[in-house]
């Protein structure tokens, strides 16, 4: 079963769209990261999956239904939309104790939560005397608390020191292994790939890309491969042969964009040629994701580029 559907996604405010018909299913096991610059819709895309907002048309199901029509919904799905969501006057464990009352989850559990995610010490302070990153914390213990097989996080990662996004993406990881879903919002690239095993992108109102992480980097870094041969001239006319394109550099180097070093590599193997240098060179990752947006406009309004560390 998918644990998210989304099909035909439209929203629109004020007569302008922010959705033009997103479509994309999650299927379990999976960690999906959900990128886009800053407006680009991907907080009014949880929001609509949590039946926060209502759709311009189109649906959003998790666990096979709309929100709002889960019974018991934080035993299916956690979520994490806003740090603040606590009451700044009440203590984190008070806080997490409403929230299993209300959804028949024992208080006990409260306790495991409250461990995983290293707020114990802290449980009884009022959480408006939490740091951003502790408050984070606090919300992806209120999503974990039903032990749902559906996370739908926005932004999880914001505030959280290095030592935090390593916890997070451990969190992350073993939440994907015992075979849940999440679906993680993020604007920086980098963070994303480090957990990730699917990205979707999505940029003017339209998804731009739905890959699994590796084919995103397969497609997208590494567009020149570097080579020196025994024969280059010869190595390069086999590989106009099957197609490529092969640009004499200095000192015998060749260059051959768009190929993969493995596909020069066997070519060479083919045609019996000494390879003495053969190296892709990396496009970055965060340049080919912005190109990617650039491409659409979907950057309009964007103010200089992410920050990242
Ligand atoms: N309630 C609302 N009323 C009017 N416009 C809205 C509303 N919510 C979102 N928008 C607009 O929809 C667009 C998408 O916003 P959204 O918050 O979904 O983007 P985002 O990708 O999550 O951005 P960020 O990375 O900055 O969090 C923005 O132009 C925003 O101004």
């Amino acid at each position: 079963m998918t644990a998210i559907d989304v099909r035909q996604l439209t929203k629109e405010y004020g007569g302008s769209r922010v959705l033009d018909g997103l479509t994309f299913s999650l299927a379990p096991g999976q960690v999906t990261g959900f990128l886009g610059p800053n407006g680009s819709g991907k907080s009014t895309t949880l929001r609509l999956l949590l039946g926060l907002a209502r759709p311009t048309s189109g649906t959003a199901l998790v666990a096979g239904r709309p929100y709002a029509a889960l019974t018991a919904p934080l035993r299916r799905v956690g979520a994490l939309l806003d740090a603040d969501a606590a009451h700044p006057r009440r203590s984190a464990r008070d806080h997490l104790r409403v929230l299993a009352a209300s959804n028949d989850i024992p208080a006990a559990r409260v306790e495991e939560v409250l461990d995983r995610v290293g707020l114990t010490d802290v449980a009884g302070r009022r959480t408006g005397t939490y740091s951003l990153g502790m408050r984070q914390r606090l919300g992806i213990a209120a999503a974990l608390l039903g032990d749902p097989d559906v996370l739908v996080l926005d932004e999880p990662a914001n505030g959280l020191d290095p030592e935090g996004m390593l916890w997070l993406r451990g969190l992350l990881r073993d939440h994907a292994a015992a075979g849940g879903t999440a679906l993680v919002s993020s604007h920086l690239m980098h963070e994303t790939a480090r957990y990730a095993d699917r990205l979707l992108v999505i940029g003017g109102g339209l998804l731009l890309a739905d890959q699994p992480l590796d084919a995103f980097l397969a497609d997208r870094t590494a567009r020149v491969v570097r080579f020196r041969s025994t024969d280059g001239e010869r190595l390069a006319e086999a590989l106009r042969a099957r197609g490529h394109r092969a640009v004499p550099g200095e000192e015998g180097a060749w260059s051959v964009p768009g190929a993969r070093p493995e596909e020069v590599g066997a070519i060479a193997a083919a045609e019996g040629l000494g390879v003495l240098e053969l190296r892709a060179e990396e496009a970055g990752l965060e340049d080919a994701y912005l190109a990617l947006a650039e491409g659409t406009g979907a950057h309009r309004g964007r103010q200089g580029p992410p920050a990242e560390g």
